[in-house]
């Protein structure tokens, strides 16, 4: 690949105002709550542990009305799913504070550290979103919610992530990714006014493609793991339901989001976590010493993307499960068109923790890692207004920040993996 593919931009320090907002309300947090842990579990061998808790009766049915109600002229109600994740929780942040309705659905599972899940669920309840707890496969309950609330767009952010993991636990990509978007679908195409759904499918798909720039006309038909065939399966059932029924449906290949809040199991998380605590971290390379890169993206011109496809997803035709005309379709890159080696990446953020990282440099593990991701992001650009601002060095800085913050004022442990 060529060198120039990984240019780099001076430290422009963007204090985006969803995330200042969050970092705010992450220092109320840390100072004032304890996480609950009420709640039931119930075994379910897709997952290490799933929690569930009751819902229904008047008081609950309040408390999602009064978070979906919209508060903007021309606003939304729309129901988040996956909403105390990284990007579900940002996304949902930036929705409620521009005045739409929002709803938040999440099964807390563990695939990660709960406990950052619980933190960022009272961020949000704190700006007046309620998360319900459940799974997006409890068909019984999203009925129960389109039946309290005629959802107008539907974010589905909630997924089984991960490249890597996929060789561990297969089935709960197959439950989340597959099962789960199917079932959330079969409710939306029954609604009696369909909502338009805007999800989240990955750079992944491109798999092992060597063309550069990927372009969403390019070919996604080969994954390399277990993850990307499930969020191109995602991609093709997408077009089945907009087919058949005329759901309004458009996915969003995002390209390794990070920053604030973000996924301890990513390696931008762990490798702060390890540096500062004088681990070694393994670097991949290629054969051949071949670089491996992504294109990094910062969360907040994620969310920007997000929104954006939000703006301009049009009504969905179909109603009670029958199309009555045709529906958009539409999907589309939000990368940074700017890929960084991940050997940079790991000098950034010696730079920025002011401590040398012990590498071990080791090959590619067979595991689902592809070598190289990098966005076209013109179709995005045209269509949603999507404009990334943030390069790697900012975003990691912002990062940095927020993780000391977050570990240190609240005693906690970063969990990473
Ligand atoms: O764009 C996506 O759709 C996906 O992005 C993210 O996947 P990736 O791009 O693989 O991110 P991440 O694991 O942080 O590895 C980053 C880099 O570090 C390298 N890497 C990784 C681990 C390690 O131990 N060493 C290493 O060098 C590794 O080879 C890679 O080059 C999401 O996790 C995934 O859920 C999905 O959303």
């Amino acid at each position: 690949m060529d060198k120039s593919a990984y240019p780099y931009h001076g430290g422009r320090l963007r204090w985006h105002s969803s995330l200042a907002k969050l970092t705010f309300w992450s220092f109320v947090f840390i100072a004032t709550t304890t996480t609950s842990s009420s709640s039931r579990f119930h075994s379910d061998p897709s997952r290490r542990s799933l929690r569930t808790s009751s819902w229904g009766g008047p008081a609950w049915e309040k408390k999602v009305q009064t978070s979906a109600r919209i508060r903007s002229r021309n606003g939304f109600s729309v129901l988040v799913t996956g909403a105390a994740g990284f990007v579900g929780t940002h996304v949902s942040a930036a929705l409620k504070r521009r005045g739409d309705g929002v709803l938040g659905l999440d099964n807390f599972n563990d695939y990660y550290d709960p406990t950052l899940k619980r933190a960022r669920q009272e961020l949000l309840e704190r700006s007046g979103v309620f998360i319900v707890e459940g799974d997006i496969n409890d068909a019984a309950l999203l009925k129960k919610l389109f039946q309290v609330v005629p959802f107008t767009h539907v974010m589905h952010l909630a997924a089984q992530a991960g490249v890597r993991y996929a060789m561990q636990n297969p089935s709960s990509y197959v439950h989340s990714n597959v099962a789960g978007f199917v079932s959330l679908l079969e409710v939306c195409k029954e609604a009696t006014s369909q909502p338009a759904i805007v999800w989240a499918s990955s750079s992944s798909v491109y798999g092992l493609n060597t063309k550069v720039p990927f372009s969403e006309k390019d070919k996604t038909d080969q994954p390399a793991s277990l993850y990307a065939a499930t969020k191109k399966a995602g991609e093709e059932i997408a077009h089945t339901y907009n087919h058949i029924y005329g759901l309004s449906l458009t996915g969003l290949r995002f390209f390794t989001v990070y920053g604030p809040w973000g996924r301890p199991d990513m390696a931008y998380f762990f490798f702060t976590k390890d540096i500062l605590n004088g681990k070694s971290i393994p670097i991949f390379e290629g054969e051949n010493h071949g670089t491996v890169a992504r294109d990094f993206t910062y969360i907040d011109d994620i969310v920007k993307g997000c929104l954006g496809a939000l703006d301009t997803a049009q009504k969905s035709t179909g109603s009670g499960g029958k199309k009555k005309g045709p529906a958009q379709l539409r999907v589309f890159n939000l990368g940074n068109t700017s890929p960084v080696p991940v050997t940079n990446l790991v000098t950034i953020l010696e730079r920025i923790l002011k401590v040398k990282a012990k590498r071990n440099v080791m090959k590619l593990p067979r595991n689902g890692d592809v070598q190289f991701t990098h966005a076209n992001i013109s179709l995005a650009h045209r269509e949603l207004g999507y404009k990334p601002t943030t390069d790697l060095q900012a975003g990691l800085k912002k990062f940095v920040r927020w993780y000391l913050n977050y570990y240190s004022a609240a005693g906690k442990k970063a969990d990473a993996r």
